[in-house]
């Protein structure tokens, strides 16, 4: 067993230790995770199909983590439940450790302040400038002014808008505005954030500059971080953990360079071709020999990953199979920080032979996806 931290207690599991009289005397979840779901289900008409069909997921402390699927997957209705929302009909949120479904109004609004929220269309009031923007959640929280104020100039800074701060947001370009919501949600010093599809909106320039943004503040408020995307490209520049769903459920999960790099489902497959692609240009293909008599040829991506990644693989291959094998493309990408490569390779010989070779291949832990030819 390996050893685990210890249970981190509820505030209300606290308080009931230390015998202080709260209102609120929600249950403690015992969980170390920093968000805890499990079992969520939502319907949202009788009959309707499952926008969550029981889904359970642990976010740890500090992490990023990405909830990525096509539109209808449920990612939103998910993420949404985080802070209540949304209700599901039946399961269980925990956020360090707090059971929300068991919050009372006034509690919950207390829980949420602690859980900052960032949209894809920014949703800022037009009438109020970048500061008045930054305020709202602490006016409506009933800090007093001068609280507010020292707040907002202490946010402002850490999203790099000292400059704009009496600016209208008809005034900013999108990635200034998304510095707004991002600075709004971190108003109320919340220790997670939620990023509902935050740079969908935005140019790829831009979207590196938030996505580096979020990252940046991660390490420095120690915020943990759920975001949802349909993009691989944002899983892969900032996540560490990674979920997919499809159809109300999570079809796979990991540390994001094992599902890059070893993707399992068919929806995840095609989720990380988006991003490390193996397309070879037909124009490519045509130039290929073809296959001698009685023998094939199969084009397949090999990403090179793990204890083999180093491995003479193709020589190897050639000679334990006696198949020839052509190199039609091959590069190198990372991961934070850690190297992976994809080849593109034309396997030629007999059926069995180039069968076999592609197994070994596999066998070795190496992913082979066949390419149409
Ligand atoms: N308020 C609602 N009323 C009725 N059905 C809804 C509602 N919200 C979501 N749904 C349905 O629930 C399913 C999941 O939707 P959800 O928005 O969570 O998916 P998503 O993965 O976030 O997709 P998108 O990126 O398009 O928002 C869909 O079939 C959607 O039509």
């Amino acid at each position: 067993m390996p050893d685990l931290p210890p249970p981190i207690l509820s505030p209300a599991s606290t308080a009931l230790h230390m015998g202080a009289a709260m209102r609120d005397l929600s249950p403690a979840y015992e969980t170390t995770a920093a968000i805890h779901l499990d079992g969520l289900t939502r319907r949202f008409a009788a009959g309707g199909t499952l926008a969550l069909d029981g889904v359970s997921l642990d976010v740890a402390p500090g992490e990023i983590f990405g909830i990525v699927g096509r539109s209808g997957a449920g990612k939103s209705t998910l993420i949404r439940c985080v802070n209540l929302l949304e209700r599901p009909d039946a399961g269980r949120i925990a956020v360090f450790g707090q059971d929300l479904l068991a919050l009372d109004e006034p509690a919950l609004r207390a829980a949420r302040r602690g859980i900052g929220m960032v949209f894809q269309h920014f949703n800022l009031h037009t009438r109020r400038t970048v500061s008045e923007n930054i305020a709202f959640p602490l006016e409506i929280a009933g800090l007093s002014r001068a609280e507010i104020r020292a707040r907002v100039a202490e946010i402002l800074p850490l999203v790099g808008l000292e400059a704009k701060r009496d600016a209208w947001p008809a005034q900013l370009s999108g990635g200034q505005k998304q510095r707004v919501g991002i600075a709004r949600a971190l108003a109320s010093r919340p220790k997670i954030l939620l990023c509902d599809e935050a740079t969908s909106a935005l140019d790829p320039e831009t979207t590196a500059e938030i996505l580096e943004l979020i990252r940046g503040l991660r390490d420095r408020l120690e915020l943990t971080v759920l975001l949802i995307t349909h993009e691989m490209g944002v899983v892969k520049a900032i996540c560490d953990q990674v979920a997919v769903m499809e159809a109300g459920r999570i079809i796979e999960q990991g540390r994001v360079f094992d599902v890059f790099t070893r993707p399992d489902q068919p929806t995840t497959r095609r989720f990380v071709a988006e991003v490390i692609g193996h397309s070879v240009p037909p124009s490519t293909i045509a130039r290929l020999p073809p296959p001698r008599a009685e023998e094939i040829r199969r084009l397949a991506q090999v990403v090179f990953a793990g204890p083999h990644s180093t491995r003479a693989v193709v020589s190897e291959a050639s000679r334990d199979f006696g198949i020839d094998i052509n190199i039609v493309s091959g590069r190198v990408d990372e991961i934070a920080g850690e190297p992976f490569g994809v080849m593109a390779l034309a396997a030629y010989g007999p059926a069995a032979a180039v069968e076999a070779g592609f197994a070994w291949m596999r066998g070795l832990g190496l992913t082979v996806t066949e390419i149409e030819a």
